[in-house]
């Protein structure tokens, strides 16, 4: 009788018919005729495979963490080839030979309106459990032992990548596949592998923001609101309870050279950021597994740039008119383009509905040969536009109140955004997972939040700070520099834990910390800042956004409005991080809102 190398009962990996993807399955029993084995998939899915097809987890865990799937190229070759059924499609009573299976998914395919992928229910492959035994998912220590989980196989890179692609739903005219015969069956497979790449629009009751009526608010909305908020605070008594004043005519705030030196500050950033200096790092993978390269070159933009500090002040209505003229004008510009960008590169926000796809932004990664619009504005004209437009506060407050010295309110409020603004240039590689860069594209949203929210709302307590001085005693000081401390250790220790543990997993630095496992092959933490609260970075944001506010004393609610608008964008944003992540890691997400009971504040929220 000739020998079988696998047991029954042993858990190995199994090739999945017509594809070169592995996943994990349980031998169930051998065929000494056939020499094939009959194995079972995690969602129950039963194949017969042949010893070829079947391959040790050890001959996987040998491998690096996650270098052998960091390859784009080698990604996009075998996930084109995966064009039959995965095991995480529902399960079938299936239990049928690998050969017999390629024209069942043929007509399977013409059937499917709708090809949804069951998030995998898997274990941890650690070498303590050798048998499936159905466990949703598994807390584990992030020692060195148990390293050996997904993060090191490729496979599980790409079944996670597989689960992302198989629940878009594809368009109603890739179903018209009645007309195929038997010869078509190549063109069946190509139409498969097209699917897989594809970015189908969400259904109008997933949209965000309240809809096509929320964002049509929020896009007339914000910018009146936003000139009102500055006459606001330019009035003697910035009171709620005065009427705010009359908003002036256009033609009384449009200035064509204000906008020519609004335009020329944009181009000056653009120029840094060209310069081809800096490293180059990869972007998380996209859709169709392409990463983008970004180039990181902090350097340039912190040059300082000589500007006439207090005409940008005597005009700063004008600026905020000429910034959001701009970002219309952009905003434009990239729904135009977007028409003629490829599927794949378009937002897995986007929506087909054009005011909604004008806001959230229909393509995700626009860009003019190797110049990243979205990267470029999230990172440098806004935030460096808020540190310059604060230093233009600091002395026009020198200016008006006759100082010799800025007060120590501006002095507090100048230093703590910079360290913001510093700290995330510095850290700048991390905006590349953010949900921005990932999720939402680079439509109205964004480009008003990064060129007009931020420079000109960010700054606002040093805007408060020139007309409404305010003295602060030094214990009072020094208590809001310790708020300020505290929230910039909660808000970069959550930050860069996150950002080491997904970059590598194995980080012996991180060994100390529990984990989730989770069917995409990515891990949760489950101890450290991310055992504290589900979002400890947005509460550390949050401290330091009171530490902003507090040096303006408390005679005005106004310089309060950066924190009250804050809040409410970051649990919102929480919320939508939260729909997220349920979808992606389901039961497991689910285990750690157990074990994380708190999104963002201890206690109470
Ligand atoms: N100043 C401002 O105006 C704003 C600042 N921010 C700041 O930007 C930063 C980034 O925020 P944002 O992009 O919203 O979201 P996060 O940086 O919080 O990222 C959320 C993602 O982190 C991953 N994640 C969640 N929980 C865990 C866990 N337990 N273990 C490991 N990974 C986990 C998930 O992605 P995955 O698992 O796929 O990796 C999730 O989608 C924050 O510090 C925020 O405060 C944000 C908005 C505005
Ligand atoms: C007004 C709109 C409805 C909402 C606009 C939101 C934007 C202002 C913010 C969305 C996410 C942002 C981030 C930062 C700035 C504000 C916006 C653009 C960020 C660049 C600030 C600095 C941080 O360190 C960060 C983590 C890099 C931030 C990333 C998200």
């Amino acid at each position: 009788m000739p020998s079988r190398k696998f047991a029954d009962g042993e858990v190995v990996r199994g090739r999945w018919p017509g594809s070169s993807l592995y996943y994990e399955v349980e031998i169930l029993s051998h065929d000494s005729t056939s020499q094939l084995y009959t194995v079972k998939y995690k969602d129950g899915t039963e194949l017969e495979l042949k010893e070829n097809d079947i391959k040790p987890l050890t001959s996987f865990r040998q491998r690096k963490g996650g270098s052998t799937s960091s390859s784009p190229s080698r990604r996009r070759g075998s996930r084109s080839r995966s064009r039959s059924r995965s095991p995480g499609r529902p399960p079938k009573s299936a239990r049928r030979s690998a050969s017999a299976s390629h024209q069942a998914d043929i007509k399977e395919a013409r059937r499917e309106v709708e090809v949804k992928l069951t998030p995998l229910i898997l274990k941890p492959f650690g070498n303590s459990i050798s048998r499936y035994n159905g466990e949703p998912e598994h807390i584990e220590r992030n020692d060195a032992p148990h390293k050996n989980t997904q993060e090191k196989f490729s496979l599980s890179q790409e079944s996670s990548y597989i689960a992302t692609q198989y629940s878009l739903r594809p368009r109603r005219e890739e179903v018209k596949l009645k007309e195929i015969d038997s010869k078509e069956e190549k063109y069946v497979a190509k139409e498969l592998a097209v699917r897989t790449f594809e970015v189908t629009p969400i259904r109008a009751k997933d949209l965000e923001f309240g809809g096509v009526p929320g964002v049509f608010l929020i896009m007339f909305g914000l910018p009146v609101f936003l000139f009102l908020l500055l006459l606001m605070c330019k009035q003697k008594d910035p009171s709620l309870l005065n009427f705010p004043p009359p908003l002036p005519a256009l033609y009384e705030l449009w200035e064509t050279r204000v906008f020519g030196v609004y335009l020329l500050w944009f181009l000056i950033q653009v120029l840094f950021y060209l310069l081809p200096i800096g490293k180059v790092v990869e972007g998380t993978p996209l859709i169709d597994g392409r990463r983008l390269k970004y180039r990181l070159n902090v350097i340039g933009t912190s040059l300082f740039q000589g500007v006439e500090f207090h005409y940008v002040y005597s005009h700063f209505l004008q600026f905020a008119l000429a910034a959001t003229v701009f970002c219309v004008v952009l905003s434009v510009y990239l729904y135009m383009r977007s028409l003629k960008a490829p599927r794949n590169d378009l937002s897995p926000a986007s929506s087909g509905n054009a005011v909604y796809d004008f806001f959230i932004g229909r393509e995700l990664n626009p860009r003019i040969g190797t110049f990243d619009l979205k990267y470029f504005c999230e990172l440098r004209p806004g935030l460096i536009g808020w540190v310059v437009i604060n230093l233009v506060m600091l002395l026009a407050e020198m200016k008006i109140q006759d100082r010799a010295v800025p007060s120590l309110a501006m002095i507090l409020v100048n230093s703590f955004q910079l360290l913001y603004v510093v700290d995330a240039l510095w850290n700048e590689e991390a905006l590349l997972t953010t949900m921005d860069i990932i999720h939402d594209g680079f439509g109205f949203m964004l480009a008003f939040g990064d060129l007009v929210w931020v420079p000109f709302i960010y700054s606002f307590q040093a805007f408060y700070l020139v007309s409404h001085p305010n003295e602060v005693s030094w214990p009072m000081a020094s208590l809001i520099i310790v708020l300020k401390l505290c929230g910039y250790v909660i808000f970069r220790g959550a930050n860069s834990q996150k950002n080491a543990f997904r970059k590598n997993p194995s980080d012996p630095k991180l060994a100390h910390l529990k984990t989730i496992h989770t069917s995409t092959g990515k891990n949760l933490l489950v101890s450290g800042w991310w055992g504290f609260v589900r979002h400890p970075n947005y509460l550390g944001d949050l401290i330091m956004a009171l530490a902003w506010s507090l040096p303006c004393g408390f005679n005005h609610i106004l310089p309060y409005f950066y924190i009250i608008y804050f809040t409410m964008l970051l649990v919102h944003r929480e919320a939508r991080d939260e729909y997220h992540c349920k979808k992606k890691y389901g039961v497991a997400w689910e285990k750690y809102c157990q074990r994380v009971p708190y999104r963002i504040f201890p206690y109470i929220y």
